[in-house]
């Protein structure tokens, strides 16, 4: 399948500018996720590239081709773009195969054209093939969707937000049969999410919309540990951010000196920590954990169990000038299993890198 790349883009509303100037790479087979807040452009972008609105400034290549600039504008069903909805949109009339060749040529659409070998490759049975979609699940359902956008081979595949109506469980199960269909037809796709968990498990690159700009591109592992900003950090995890002044490769804080992800920081700044990034060690329990440096104490003043992991609410004791009056609140996340008792007294370090927002 062929690559995505757009340059300058634009779209507005009448006065209303919602894409304000979009330049994006995607590469051939690769999947990625775009992801950013309600009302940031993320449908609009999604929509423009699949010629369903056109753009105001700006070029649109697939594949090499330009479907979209100032002098050309290619129809949407020229794109050959596969276009999966946030509720699927399966026709009820129809069963499963009618729905999945419904976009072929009629000679194709007679003879269940690929019907087989596309159920297997979404992961359902080739006997749903004869059943009405309201006899399949909403994660099936999405599967159909996906095996009916890729039947007439597409070169791109775009995915706004089609997990959305599922619930937890199905929706981990349906995230992991469309990425490894995907992944198996070798399809370029663009994934339009506002859910952080989804971009950064699906995505091979995950793109950030922040009101109409994209604000970073990167790898999943790099945005998560290296976001550009403050927002950007808030918005895909959860982020600690305590007051600190950089120098030397670290940052002095609360929390003891923390090792910096940029070397160059200097002066004022704040430092953000993940909360999985606190080692939490109670002090008879786990002595031999206790590192020398950065440890500060703290006492546990609420506990939020989730299972596999629990939050701790923890108020640092003899917190520096910087704190507030009665020491300064921090949060971690701990693996359930370790989670100590309300008012256990712990000591705190912090695991890898911290990145340092100048003032
Ligand atoms: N056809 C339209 N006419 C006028 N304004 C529109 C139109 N489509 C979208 N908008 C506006 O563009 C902005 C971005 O909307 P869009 O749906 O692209 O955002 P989004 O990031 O996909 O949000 P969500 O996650 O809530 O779906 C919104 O302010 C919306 O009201």
């Amino acid at each position: 399948m062929s690559d995505l790349t757009l340059r300058g883009l634009h779209k507005a509303f009448g006065d209303h500018v919602v894409l304000r100037g979009v330049d994006l790479s995607v590469k051939n087979g690769s999947l990625l996720a775009l992801l950013g807040p309600s009302g940031s452009g993320k449908t609009t972008l999604l929509r423009t590239v699949c010629g369903f609105e056109r753009a105001s400034q700006g070029t649109i290549e697939i594949g090499g081709r330009q479907v979209e600039s100032d002098e050309i504008y290619v129809r949407a069903e020229a794109r050959r773009i596969g276009y999966v909805s946030q509720e699927g949109s399966l026709f009820p009339h129809l069963s499963v195969a009618e729905n999945i060749v419904f976009g072929l040529p009629s000679q194709q659409r007679r003879a269940r054209h690929r019907v087989d070998e596309l159920l297997e490759l979404v992961g359902l049975p080739l006997s749903c093939g004869d059943r009405p979609p309201h006899q399949l699940s909403g994660g099936q359902q999405q599967r159909v969707a996906l095996a009916r956008a890729l039947a007439p081979s597409p070169s791109l595949v775009m995915l706004d937000e089609p997990f959305s109506s599922l619930d937890a469980s199905l929706r981990a199960e349906t995230r992991q049969a469309v990425a490894d269909a995907l992944a198996h037809a070798g399809a370029t796709a663009v994934l339009v999410t506002h859910d952080q968990s989804e971009a950064l498990s699906m995505g091979h690159e995950v793109a950030v919309l922040w009101d109409g700009r994209l604000i970073q591109i990167a790898a999943p592992d790099v945005l998560y540990r290296r976001p550009v900003s403050r927002e950007v950090a808030s918005f895909v995890g959860e982020a600690l951010m305590l007051a600190g002044v950089a120098e030397q490769g670290s940052a002095r804080c609360d929390l003891g000196r923390l090792k910096l992800s940029d070397p160059h920081a200097s002066g004022p700044v704040d430092v953000m920590i993940r909360p999985e990034q606190i080692q939490v060690a109670v002090e008879d329990r786990d002595r031999s954990e206790l590192a020398e440096d950065n440890r500060c104490t703290a006492y546990v003043e609420a506990v939020t169990f989730y299972g596999h992991d629990a939050r701790l609410n923890l108020r640092l004791e003899a917190a520096p000038a910087s704190a507030l009056a009665g020491g300064l609140a921090v949060y971690a996340r701990v693996p359930g299993y370790r989670a100590p008792a309300v008012g256990t007294r712990v000591r705190l370090s912090v695991d890898g890198e911290v990145v340092a927002y100048p003032h």
